[in-house]
């Protein structure tokens, strides 16, 4: 048995250990690629943005690693997760998750695994693009993937909605608009492009549009007045020249209030879509143009009615209607996307940083994970390195603690995907060690979630285990769960060791993916928990992620038969020998 000493609610034997001593110079792979030295100061001398070096340097070893394990003792880890946790430590784990969109840069088996293999947790899927069958074969690719090489990446489908301000000139790239000049918006269908000639997407893009509305082009590219309305198209003339890209998105104005069109946010091409998904076993939806908790609770109840396994639903935040509901769309859904690209073709952009940290705020009030999404590294779909810019913001967003980042087509069409995912994940752990080292997360406050006794009990074991691993210095929190719900109260803390959750149930691992420095990991559990926790920890140790003196921190709900679930929530500590 690895485990020596156990106390329950105590401080037995508990050392404080720095990993960099522990783990050697290993530690300072995290830094040393953005020329930092052992100290973490910053050395000028050495060269920066070594990316492609970073990559092989960090996971050198993946392809090593085996998932298998025998009947009795299968541990389900992800190897990506394991190799990083002999690289870098149990603190220098990286705990925001990463997201990529899945495109035509990226969607063979090859450039998938180098994907995974670079930390994405989560693969992005947009119903706007491709065919069923192209979409088809990269679930099916990935989860191959994952039972062949012991990857654990989820797949998370995105609605197309209606595409109602989605508007195209049919040229590659983008088209100068000059002051004055005359187009046409037309629904006529036609290939290619004509001159002074758009096509939008949706039949009824000027339903309801007047002679004098104004027409803003990707929040502000490019303006025009609607002259005229010819049937269905408009014409309009340019009042602030500019550019206009492929695949632009509109927004219709009237005496400076945006024109609503109040439609469904799931239209038929939708369910069609998740029925597909529910066929392929995707692990999450996210909801495009939600207005409101309604469509998220119908779409919840469907799942149930149709779906054997659990599917997480997320609510894209999108638009100015969501906003007056962020509260009740957070609260039906079980996590939310900052889509800052729609998002700033109706809020003006100097408000999206406020907004954003808005939505972070809220999401980790109700408990929802978060996901920040859009131009992230946007350069880096042409260009081999960030600007500077970029990485202020991607460091702002972890700084505000979202759960996750997302690339769009940095990953999808860019050239240099697997950078752009290096990116993400140093400028994270760089950030994360930061704001550790501010203590920043004592900065949290977090509102009482439940009403219910059993709901505030865990809620409180919860915050209590956090603040408990974090002044003992424990190396990692074990928790047993079977829908996440306490791995989920551990994370909503944003602990200083990373969070082990043991679960035996297959969607709980896939979706708790998502979550900020939560590790999931398939096990059989069985009714005993002390065999549950000796087992974890022997299964852990034998995979040379803990030795003697670890201390873990071990948080449990799973009540033994017979027993009375709350009788059964503890914290205890384990040291092992
Ligand atoms: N499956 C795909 N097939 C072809 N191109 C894709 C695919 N997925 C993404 N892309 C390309 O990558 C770009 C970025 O993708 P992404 O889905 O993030 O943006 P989008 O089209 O603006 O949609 P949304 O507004 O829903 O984010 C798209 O503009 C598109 O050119
Ligand atoms: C991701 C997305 O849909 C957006 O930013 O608009």
């Amino acid at each position: 048995m690895a485990v020596a000493s156990n106390s329950i609610f105590s401080t037995h034997q508990i050392i404080w250990k720095n990993p960099r001593t522990r783990f050697g110079n290993r530690f300072s792979v995290v830094s040393s690629t953005w020329g930092c030295s052992n100290e973490g100061k910053f050395d000028l001398g050495k060269s920066r943005f070594k990316f492609r070096s970073a990559l092989e340097m960090d996971f050198e070893g993946v392809e090593n690693l085996s998932f298998a394990g025998n009947s009795n003792e299968y541990l389900g880890l992800d190897v990506v997760f394991e190799e990083e946790l002999k690289e870098k430590g149990f603190l220098g784990l990286r705990k925001t998750k990463l997201v990529c969109t899945i495109g035509p840069a990226c969607y063979s088996l090859e450039e998938l695994e180098k994907l995974a293999i670079g930390g994405m947790n989560v693969a992005r899927l947009n119903m706007c693009h491709g065919t069923r069958d192209w979409h088809r074969d990269v679930m099916r690719n990935i989860k191959r993937l994952n039972e062949e090489k012991g990857f654990c990446v989820s797949i998370m489908m995105d609605t197309e909605g209606s595409q109602i301000n989605v508007v195209d000139h049919g040229e590659p790239s983008s088209i100068k608009v000059e002051e004055g000049s005359v187009w046409l918006f037309t629904t006529q269908k036609f290939k290619g492009s004509r001159p002074l000639t758009v096509k939008a997407h949706y039949e009824g893009f000027s339903e309801g549009i007047m002679v004098g509305d104004e027409l803003v082009i990707d929040g502000g590219m490019t303006s025009f007045v609607v002259v005229e309305k010819l049937g269905n198209d408009l014409r309009c003339k340019c009042t602030d020249p500019g550019l206009f890209l492929p695949r632009a998105k509109l927004s219709s104005w009237r005496e400076g209030k945006l024109i609503n069109y109040g439609l469904p946010t799931l239209l038929e091409k939708d369910w069609a879509d998740i029925e597909f998904g529910i066929s392929e076993g995707i692990d999450l939806i996210a909801v495009s143009l939600v207005n409101d908790a309604e469509a998220i609770n119908h779409l919840k109840n469907y799942l149930s009615s149709k779906s054997s396994k659990p599917i997480k639903v997320l609510a894209k935040i999108e638009s100015i209607e969501s906003l007056h509901k962020l509260e009740e769309i957070v609260e039906a859904s079980d996590g939310v996307m900052v889509a800052r690209g729609d998002l700033g073709v109706e809020v003006p952009l100097e408000n999206i940083p406020t907004v954003q940290e808005d939505i972070a705020h809220v999401c980790r009030q109700l408990n929802k994970p978060v996901i920040i999404a859009s131009q992230l590294l946007e350069s880096m779909i042409e260009y081999p390195t960030p600007t500077r810019a970029e990485i202020a913001d991607v460091s702002e967003a972890v700084r505000q603690y979202a759960d996750a980042l997302m690339l769009s087509g940095e990953s999808a069409i860019g050239s240099y995907g697997h950078k752009a995912l290096s990116v993400l994940r140093m400028v994270s752990s760089r950030m994360e060690l930061s704001s550790r080292e501010e203590n920043r997360q004592s900065l949290l406050h977090q509102c009482q979630l439940g009403t219910s006794l059993p709901d505030r009990i865990a809620e409180q074991i919860c915050n209590c285990a956090v603040e408990m691993a974090n002044n003992l210095g424990v190396d990692a929190i074990f928790v047993y769960t079977k829908h996440g719900h306490m791995a989920s109260l551990l994370s909503r803390n944003r602990p200083n060791p990373p969070i082990f959750a043991f679960t035996d149930d297959g969607s709980t691992r896939m979706s708790l993916n998502l979550q900020w420095g939560v590790i999931p990991v398939l096990v059989n559990l069985s009714d005993d928990m002390e065999d549950n926790i000796s087992t974890t920890i022997d299964l852990i140790k034998a995979k040379g992620l803990l030795e003697q003196g670890d201390a873990v921190l071990v948080v449990s709900d799973v009540a033994p038969s017979g027993a009375c679930t709350n009788a059964f929530q503890s914290i205890q500590v384990k040291t092992i020998d």
